[in-house]
């Protein structure tokens, strides 16, 4: 199933900021007649988006009737709960706007050390990395099982690292779930999308609890801007790739993290993958984790000795 922009129906979860919206964008600058339905729990946020991108904000209903003219509509919806997810796949079929590709952008980070992290914030990462995916991937296969279907995890689910426990466990999941759906929808077309940093609203609030540990080993995930990461992953997506990194890290961390779905994995210089992987986790690896393990136990050295002066 070829990738493109063009007539298309396309529902976009977590469409309110950041990488949705820069989709929703994408979709409505780079294509004649593609329609788009973004999704998210607030209302307000997801009219301004469409007000930034240009459009008149139209709230998608059961009834709506769909002129050509009309090419971005809302509807306010937690799919962390699966009911409502239920009810908008209703809305979609019953207004025939059927989508033909699912973007499940939603998702979002706190990060902070895992003891320092309220039961509520754990609860916030697996509703919103975990299951908006998993209740939207779930009506994907029970009503459209020829639809193409991206999902969103991250670097880190190659390697979850301290800082990250509210968040990359869920992605791992994410990942999971892709490969899973890839051998039960034959029909479909899943991809899975592996970001390192980019510039969104949410990126920018969850620097502010960042620790600095998680700040250092991510840094070679230089972030770049949403417009740049949206048009890297169209490019990979038009190429004809499933599992896709936005930067240079990304594609090595894959490499490094082969496992039995290897063989279900579509990405760019596979093969080379497939070598640099097993060489790296032989000869690099066991060295970078040493290193690694040396600069975390040293990170909670310095946090102690600051506790005890306090
Ligand atoms: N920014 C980054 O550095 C990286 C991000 N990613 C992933 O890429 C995706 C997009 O990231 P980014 O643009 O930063 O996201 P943002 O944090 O900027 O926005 C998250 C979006 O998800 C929506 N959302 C959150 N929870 C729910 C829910 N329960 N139901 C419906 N909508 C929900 C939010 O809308 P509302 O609040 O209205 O519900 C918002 O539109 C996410 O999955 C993220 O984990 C991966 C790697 C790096
Ligand atoms: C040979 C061994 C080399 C190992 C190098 C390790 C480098 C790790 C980089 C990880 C980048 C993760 C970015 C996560 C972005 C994200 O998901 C958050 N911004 C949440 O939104």
């Amino acid at each position: 199933m070829k990738y493109g922009l063009e007539n298309q129906v396309v529902l976009i979860t977590g469409g309110s900021q950041g990488l949705g919206k820069q989709f929703a964008h994408k979709y409505l600058t780079d294509s004649a007649n593609s329609k788009v339905v973004i999704v998210s729990r607030s209302a307000q946020k997801l009219q301004d988006a469409i007000k930034d991108i240009g459009a008149q904000p139209r709230r998608l209903h059961r009834d709506a009737t769909v002129g050509d003219e009309e090419r971005i509509w809302y509807v306010p919806c937690d799919l962390s709960d699966p009911d409502a997810v239920a009810e908008l796949f209703e809305i979609l079929f019953e207004a025939k706007m059927v989508p033909t590709q699912v973007l499940a952008c939603a998702g979002g980070a706190t990060p902070k050390l895992f003891a320092d992290l309220t039961g509520r914030e754990l609860e916030i990462g697996v509703h919103s990395n975990y299951l908006t995916a998993l209740y939207v991937s779930h009506k994907v296969a029970q009503l459209l099982p020829r639809c193409h279907l991206v999902l969103f995890s991250s670097a880190a689910a190659f390697f979850p690292f301290i800082g990250y426990g509210q968040y990359a466990p869920m992605k791992v999941a994410v990942k999971s779930l892709a490969s899973i759906l890839r051998q039960e929808l034959p029909e479909a077309r899943i991809s899975c999308i592996y970001p390192g940093n980019f510039l969104s609203e949410g990126y920018a609030i969850e620097e502010t609890t960042k620790p600095s540990i998680t700040k250092q080993i991510e840094g070679s995930s230089k972030a770049i801007t949403c417009s740049e990461c949206c048009n890297r992953i169209v490019w990979w997506l038009e190429k004809g790739y499933d599992d896709i990194p936005s930067d240079f890290i990304g594609w090595l961390l894959m490499s490094m993290d082969m496992g039995l779905n290897k063989h279900n994995n579509n990405s760019f210089l596979w093969i080379v993958q497939l070598i640099l992987g097993t060489v790296a986790n032989l000869l690099i690896v066991p060295v970078y984790m040493i290193i690694c393990s040396w600069d975390i136990k040293k990170w909670h050295k310095k946090q102690q000795a600051k506790r005890e002066k306090r």
